[in-house]
């Protein structure tokens, strides 16, 4: 019998847990059309709703399970409910990021038709890019959680930034090589390396190494920015970009930047991609403000299960996975060509459950 393929769900708190319903219900729809062997899903109960019934912010062992799975998958974790007593706010996910070297975050940002341009250009209808977040050291690698920073009395407090030549070496290649794949597809061939090596030493290291690694990529184009002026350019002219690498806290704000460009954070997919492990969820959070009223856009979670789906495929070999993959993605763009899909996000009136069920529809016409 062939083994079975198996999901770490956390569903998390606020609209993690509406999302996640939803995008599970898409990719499960569409392994089923491609005729692919059903996921199971092995639930984990974590988030800020979770520690204050229990006083654990992931259940025991939900580590060790979530790495036993061949993908995990994860809604979102956080507010409303409750504040660790240094201040600050739960997120087992970055212990998870941590412990099993999720080192490139995938975070695409890419304009849909019919859905807001932020931008008046129409050049912003072609924007498509990929924001690549180092995603487990970086100015995030004295995160409260992992207890390397330093608060001294009451009067300093200090964190670290830390660059790795073996994570910067993995990420950059990984940047290449996925920049490679886009090309295949007809995209830009191009890789940028965002820092802020004028300033800083880790920075200047950063770049050093991505200068080491270009060669290897002769066909592919390398530039540099840095990070304020990639602010600058990801509104003035980001139809110009492809590929744009960069440390931890950086790629954490361009990418709701990039979120918000392209409609909202609703928009934002992400998988942070280990050498053993992959870890995907929408890059937004818990929503304080819209959660439990159907409302949240579910396009973010659903985009990202196509990221685990695709992840799937390559990890099991089995082609039905990255057939599956193609229908969420083609059915989430052809929804919005034929204009049938309006998130309150964006001012419709389509909320969760529409959305999700107007993806549906698409995948059902389409096979
Ligand atoms: N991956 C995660 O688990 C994750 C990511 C980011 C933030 N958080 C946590 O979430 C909590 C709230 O954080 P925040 O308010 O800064 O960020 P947020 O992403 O939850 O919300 C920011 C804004 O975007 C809107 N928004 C976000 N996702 C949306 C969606 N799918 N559809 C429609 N609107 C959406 C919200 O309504 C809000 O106005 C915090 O506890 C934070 O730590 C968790
Ligand atoms: C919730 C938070 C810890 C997390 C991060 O900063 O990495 C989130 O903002 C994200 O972008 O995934
Ligand atoms: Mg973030």
């Amino acid at each position: 019998m062939t083994r079975q393929t198996t999901i770490a769900l956390i569903r998390g708190d606020g609209i993690g847990v509406e999302v996640t319903d939803a995008a599970m219900e898409v990719v499960n729809a569409a392994v089923s059309r491609a005729g692919g062997q059903a996921l199971v899903f092995s639930e984990i109960a974590a988030g800020a709703g979770y520690f204050q019934q229990t006083g654990l912010d992931i259940e025991q062992d939900g580590e060790e399970r979530a790495g036993d799975a061949d993908a995990i998958f994860l809604g979102a974790i956080g507010l409303p409910s409750v504040r660790r007593p240094d201040g600050t706010e739960i997120a087992p996910h970055l212990r998870l990021r941590d412990r099993y070297g999720l080192y490139a975050g995938v975070r695409p940002v890419k304009a849909y038709p019919n859905a807001p341009q932020r931008l008046a250009d129409p050049r912003a209808a072609a924007i498509d890019l990929i924001i690549l977040r180092e995603s487990t050291e970086g100015l995030f690698y004295s995160a409260a959680v992992h207890g390397r920073g330093e608060v001294i009395g009451d009067s300093e407090a200090r964190d670290i930034l830390r660059i790795t030549r073996t994570t910067t070496e993995k990420l950059h290649n990984f940047a290449f090589r996925l920049a490679t794949r886009r090309k295949d597809r007809g995209g830009q061939g191009k890789v940028t390396c965002v820092d802020k090596a004028n300033v800083f030493n880790s920075m200047a290291f950063f770049r050093k190494i991505f200068d080491e690694i270009a060669p290897k990529y002769p066909d592919i184009a390398h530039d540099y920015a840095y990070v304020d002026a990639q602010a600058l350019n990801l509104i003035r002219q980001p139809w110009e970009s492809d590929v744009l690498v960069m440390e931890n806290m950086f790629g954490d704000i361009l990418s709701d930047l990039g979120g918000g460009l392209v409609g909202g954070m609703g928009m934002a997919a992400c998988a942070e991609i280990g050498d053993e492990h992959g870890l995907f969820q929408p890059a937004h959070g818990t929503a304080p403000d819209i959660m439990g009223q159907d409302k949240a856009n579910p396009l973010a979670a659903i985009l990202s299960g196509a990221l685990m789906l695709d992840y799937l495929a390559e990890r099991t070999g089995l082609d039905a996975y990255a057939e599956a993959a193609r229908m969420v993605d083609d059915a989430v763009q052809a929804g919005f060509e034929a204009n049938r899909i309006h998130p309150m996000e964006f001012g419709g009136n389509m909320g969760t459950k529409a959305v999700t069920r107007e993806v549906l529809a698409q995948i059902d016409s389409a096979s």
